[in-house]
């Protein structure tokens, strides 16, 4: 008789826990750990996924949030970033508004954002500073999930609509940018003086993940024989990330939910395996990768 990994794993029985289909889940975990370590890859988001959603009360900024903190951001900036957010991010959350109409708002919010970017000097060393001083409180557990999956040689694709360049900074910043972590999201491109010309290559944001092809990415040859796939996100656009990796065979979407729990919960639990609601742990895939690694 299969193991029932569901009711296996304390951390799935947790009354946080939200599964649409157990079986399905069951079916996934066993393939992952029939695959074992040389077939599994991660593929997470950042921002809220990575990092905490909350910590003592107060909301965790995201990779542009930290940015606004740098010494050499325009005035300027600060109050097109400040308008923006004020706009956007509620609408980003906002379970009601229609996938094709979101997905508007938040292109404009991206391209809005690369415009108001441009022309500022601000030097990776500040950006790298504004990282450690913002002091980021990664999920609980991260650092040893990601030594875990470094000594067992997964690769871990950190996918985000931020800024990379914070995101690499943060990373750095908490020990985790180990050698099996690669980053793909909006890196700041500069001209010889150093001043920010925009977003280097496509701009990604929170809906178009699923159409970044890893194929043709430094990426690709890591994760070519890995065809099963662990995904975290916070936003049921990060569900899709994986999409990418297009010899997939079982893929495991655990999604972390905060905003709007009772309202949001029916799409999370279409759109991710797990919904874990307010947890602010790697608890639960650590829990899962005790039985691969
Ligand atoms: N404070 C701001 N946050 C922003 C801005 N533009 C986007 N965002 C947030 O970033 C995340 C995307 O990152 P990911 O790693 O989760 O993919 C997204 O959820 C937005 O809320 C901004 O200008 N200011
Ligand atoms: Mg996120």
């Amino acid at each position: 008789m299969p193991i029932n990994y569901i009711s296996e794993i304390k951390e799935l029985t947790n009354p946080n826990v939200h599964i649409k289909d157990k079986d399905h889940v069951n079916k996934i975990i066993h393939d992952i750990v029939n695959g074992g370590v040389k077939k599994l890859q991660i593929v997470s988001d950042f921002d809220r996924t990575i990092t905490k959603q909350h910590e003592n009360g107060k909301k965790h900024l995201s990779s542009f949030g930290m940015f606004i903190k740098c010494p050499s951001v325009t005035k300027k900036y600060l109050e097109a970033e400040k308008y923006l957010t004020a706009k956007y991010f509620p609408l980003e959350v906002d379970p009601s508004i229609p996938s094709q109409e979101k997905r508007k708002l938040m292109e404009e919010w991206w391209s809005l954002t690369e415009e108001a970017l441009k022309g500022m000097a601000v030097s990776e060393g500040e950006i790298e500073k504004t990282a450690a001083a913002a002091d980021p409180s990664l999920r609980d557990g991260t650092a040893e999930l990601f030594k875990d999956l470094n000594k067992a040689n997964v690769p871990i694709l950190v996918f985000s609509a931020g800024l990379g360049d914070l995101v690499v900074a943060v990373l750095k910043h908490c020990d985790v940018l180990f050698p099996n972590v690669k980053v793909i999201s909006n890196f700041l491109k500069y001209d010889e003086q150093g001043v920010i010309q925009g977003f280097n290559g496509e701009t990604i944001h929170v809906l178009n993940k699923n159409e970044f092809a890893l194929k043709g990415t430094e990426y690709y040859d890591l994760i070519k024989n890995r065809d099963n796939v662990i995904l975290m996100g916070d936003s049921t656009g990060d569900a899709g990330m994986a999409d990418g990796v297009s010899h997939a065979n079982a893929v495991l979407k655990i999604g972390f939910l905060y905003d709007h729990v009772n309202d949001s919960l029916p799409s999370f639990m279409d759109a991710f395996d797990i919904v874990l609601e307010d947890d602010q742990t790697m608890d639960v895939i650590r829990s899962i990768l005790k039985h691969v690694l």
